[in-house]
């Protein structure tokens, strides 16, 4: 398991989301040598897609424990890759948003 973040404040997801989105969108001009993303975007997509299996399956982990700090920080983990994938295979947030506003009630 990795090292629990320490004193995690709120923030504004919406901001979040788009300024992480936008840092690994930048990640494509940078040498997979300097960077866990950009290895993310160029290795052979099973690397990235064998990584959003094993995070998803370590947010399960944490409910099963029902632990709370646990499951956060493995959200946080499961977002980041699944933000590095829609960045890899050409879906923007506002797109993703575009997907989740035509299906509201
Ligand atoms: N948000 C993240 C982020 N979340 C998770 N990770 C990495 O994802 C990997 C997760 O792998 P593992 O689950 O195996 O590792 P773990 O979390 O230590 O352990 P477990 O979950 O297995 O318990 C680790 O290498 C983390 O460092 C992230 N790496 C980068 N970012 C963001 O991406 C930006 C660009 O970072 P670079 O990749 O360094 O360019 C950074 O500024 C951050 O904002």
């Amino acid at each position: 398991m990795g090292v629990r973040t320490a004193n995690v404040q709120p923030g504004n997801i919406g901001e979040t989301l788009e300024g992480l989105a936008a840092t690994i969108h930048a990640r494509r001009d940078v040498s997979p040598q300097e960077s866990y993303t950009a290895r993310l975007l160029t290795d052979v997509e099973d690397e990235l897609l064998k990584k959003l299996a094993e995070e998803a399956s370590e947010i399960i982990m944490a409910c099963k424990d029902r632990d709370h700090d646990h499951i956060r920080y493995e959200a946080g983990d499961l977002v980041y890759h699944l933000l590095v994938t829609l960045e890899r295979y050409g879906i923007s947030l506002d797109e993703l948003a575009g997907e989740l506003n035509a299906r509201m009630k």
